[in-house]
């Protein structure tokens, strides 16, 4: 057992899914992935103090409404795994600060599962180590060890086998939030619904899942010109299907100049990428002009991290 401060700070990133391929759907009810996730300049803060029992409040700079506070709170279930996992005998109080948009694609609640696995390994002093926070992260959700991991990496399994992906420099991108959050497992049925309407059946050959190479190279190269136009995400008809303001949204960013768009993982939070820090501030401007919240972030950043 390591040295036990009495609180702690752990700031975890939202993530896109600059590439999003969906596989067939397994008797698990997952789908199988080959995604290439980016962290991204916005976060989840989780301060996690000694407690004698386990105690959660939320508050943010989103609308934190849908946010359980019970153990349906992946924070939440993330301590309690881990205090299981590693028999440790104490509580914790977390507190979330969100700025993550809820139920918006991005991540937030697998951050914050992420980040309350090391600020109570670094509590308690478990000192469980990357692998095994890894496995824990993953019994947690599937976008959970990517949160842990930052970066920017391919995801393939569930989207909770990553590698990490080389990639140069920094993309800027403009995100477009939504009052109203997508339900994952819903979007997934949906596209389930839209395969099967195109007669996809099963014993068609395997669908082809890899991320494309050119995907890899722009990432490689740090060159958004070359990024935008393999920008893909499997999702995003049927989260357009339920909100076709998305459709608008996204011909607005690139009528606005954006050099490409997509849908962020289920959506509906809307990602468009841009040159530079000022072009992205154009864009971002222009979209503001609409009415619509629309947020400058940059990417890749680290995954979950001890603060100060
Ligand atoms: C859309 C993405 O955010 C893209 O990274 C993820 O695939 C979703 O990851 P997540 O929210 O961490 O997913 P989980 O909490 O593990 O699963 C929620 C639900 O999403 C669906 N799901 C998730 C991951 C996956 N590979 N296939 C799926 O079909 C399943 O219906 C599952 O019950
Ligand atoms: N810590 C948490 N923060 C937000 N939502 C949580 C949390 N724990 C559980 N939830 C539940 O999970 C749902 C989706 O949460 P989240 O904000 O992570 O969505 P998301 O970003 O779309 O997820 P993903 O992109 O991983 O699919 C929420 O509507 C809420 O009911």
């Amino acid at each position: 057992m390591g040295q036990r401060p009495d609180a702690v700070h752990v700031r975890a990133p939202g993530k896109i899914n600059v590439y999003l391929g969906v596989g067939p759907r397994h008797d698990d009810g997952y789908h199988s992935l080959a995604t290439v996730f980016q962290a991204v300049s916005l976060y989840e803060d989780v301060y996690a103090s000694a407690a004698a029992g386990f105690t959660l409040e939320v508050d943010g700079e989103v609308d934190v409404s849908g946010v359980p506070l019970d153990d349906r709170n992946l924070a939440m279930r993330a301590a309690k795994l881990l205090a299981q996992t590693a028999g440790v005998d104490a509580g914790v109080h977390l507190r979330i600060r969100k700025g993550v948009p809820v139920a918006g694609g991005m991540g937030g609640g697998s951050a914050d599962a992420a980040a309350a696995l090391v600020a109570c390994d670094a509590l308690w002093g478990t000192e469980l180590g990357a692998h095994r926070l890894h496995a824990l992260a993953a019994r947690l959700g599937a976008d959970v060890p990517f949160a842990l991991h930052g970066g920017t990496a391919v995801g393939a399994g569930r989207g909770d086998e990553l590698t990490p992906a080389l990639a140069r420099g920094r993309f800027d991108w403009v995100l477009v939030l939504s009052e109203q959050g997508l339900s994952t497992p819903e979007v997934y049925g949906r596209l389930d619904q839209l395969r099967a309407q195109e007669g996809a059946v099963a014993d068609d050959p395997p669908m082809s899942l890899d991320v494309p190479l050119a995907v890899l190279h722009a990432l490689r190269a740090g060159d958004a010109r070359e990024l935008a136009p393999a920008l893909l995400n499997d999702l995003e008809a049927a989260a357009v299907i339920d909100r076709p303001d998305l459709g608008a949204t996204l011909i607005d960013g690139i009528r606005f100049g954006a050099l490409g768009g997509l849908v962020s993982g289920s959506g509906p939070t809307i990602a468009l990428l841009c040159e530079s820090p000022e072009h992205a501030r154009a864009v971002q401007d222009q979209l503001l002009g609409t009415g619509r919240r629309a947020l400058h972030v940059h990417g890749p950043v680290p995954g979950a991290r001890l603060v100060g």
